[in-house]
C-alpha cells in the first residue's frame, strides 16, 4: 500500500487528568475519504485539530508523506498548511460578514490573487454550491442547509488538497443530511481532495466514505473500509454500528 498522506502515530494527548488520546495509530491515505466515528466526547475534534496542528501532541507525532511537520523545510510546512482546509462543526461563518466576504476570506488571507481573479473564484464556488444570489446576504438571514453551503464554498475556495469536516450536517433535517453528504462526494469525485470527516451520521456515512476508523476509549480500535467495518465481528464494535451505544460503557 501507498506511503499515507498523514499518518498519526503512537499519538497521546491529555487534559489535566482527562486522557483523550492514548498512544492512536492511525492511517489518511491520498484521494480518500476517512470518516472518524465514536461516541460523543471520545476525542473526534481533538484528533481531527492534531492533523491540523491547532493541537500538539504529550507524545507520538504527525507525518505528513511520511515525515513530521517539524522535519519538512520552511518552504515545505508553507506549502503543506496551503494544502489545509477545514470545516467546522457549526459552519464558523462570521455574521457580521456577507456571504461573499466570508468565502472570498481564506483567498483574502492567503493568496496574492487580483480582487477580480477573487471575484471569479468565488462566483464559481457559488454557481457549483447553487448559492449565487445570495452574495450580499448575512449568514443569518440564511437557512441551515444554505449556510452549509456557504461554509463548504469557503472551505473548497482555496482548492485544497486536504478537507478536514468536522460533523458537517449536525443540526440539518434528513434530506439536507443527504444532500451536504453527496456534495461532499461530489467534490470529492471532481476535485479528488482527501477528505477527513468526523460524523455521528451511522450508517449514512459510510456511503461516501472509502475508510472509517473508529475512535473507542483514547483508542483508535477500528480502521478499514466500511465493509470490513460491518463484517467485523468485534463485539463493541457491532454494538456501535447498530446504535446501542451505551453497551460500550460497559466494555473496556
Ligand atoms: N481545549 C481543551 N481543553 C480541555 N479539554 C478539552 C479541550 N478540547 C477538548 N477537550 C476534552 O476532550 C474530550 C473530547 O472532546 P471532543 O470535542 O474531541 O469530543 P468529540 O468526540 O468530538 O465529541 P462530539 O461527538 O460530542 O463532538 C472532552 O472531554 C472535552 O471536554
Amino acid at each position: 500500500m501507498d506511503t499515507p498522506l498523514i499518518q498519526l502515530c503512537n499519538v497521546s494527548k491529555s487534559f489535566d487528568n482527562n486522557t483523550v488520546l492514548n498512544n492512536i495509530n492511525l492511517s489518511i491515505f491520498k484521494g480518500e475519504i476517512t470518516t472518524i466515528i465514536g461516541k460523543s466526547g471520545e476525542g473526534k475534534s481533538v484528533l481531527l485539530k492534531h492533523i491540523i496542528g491547532l493541537l500538539k501532541p504529550d507524545s507520538g507525532t504527525i507525518l505528513f508523506t511520511g515525515k513530521a511537520f517539524s522535519a519538512h523545510s520552511s518552504v515545505e510546512q508553507l506549502s503543506l498548511k496551503k494544502k489545509f482546509s477545514y470545516m467546522f462543526q457549526d459552519s464558523a461563518l462570521f455574521d457580521s460578514m456577507t456571504v461573499y466576504d466570508n468565502i472570498a476570506l481564506p483567498l483574502q488571507e492567503a493568496s496574492q490573487l487580483t480582487k477580480t481573479e477573487i471575484q471569479q473564484r468565488v462566483k464559481i464556488r457559488m454557481t457549483q454550491l447553487d448559492i449565487i444570489g445570495t452574495e450580499q446576504q448575512y449568514p443569518g438571514q440564511l437557512s441551515g442547509g444554505m449556510r452549509k453551503r456557504v461554509a463548504l464554498a469557503r472551505a473548497l475556495v482555496t482548492d485544497p488538497e486536504i478537507i478536514l469536516f468536522d460533523e458537517p450536517t449536525t443540526g440539518l433535517d434528513p434530506i439536507r443530511k443527504k444532500a451536504v453528504h453527496q456534495m461532499i462526494a461530489n467534490y470529492q469525485r471532481k476535485l479528488g481532495f482527501t477528505g477527513v470527516i468526523v460524523s455521528h451520521e451511522i450508517p449514512e456515512i459510510f456511503s461516501i466514505s472509502q475508510r472509517i476508523a473508529l475512535l473507542n476509549k483514547g483508542d483508535i480500535i477500528f480502521q478499514g473500509t466500511p465493509e470490513q467495518l460491518n463484517n467485523d465481528d468485534n463485539p463493541v464494535i457491532s454494538a456501535f454500528i447498530h446504535g446501542h451505544e451505551s453497551s460500550l460503557l460497559d466494555i473496556d
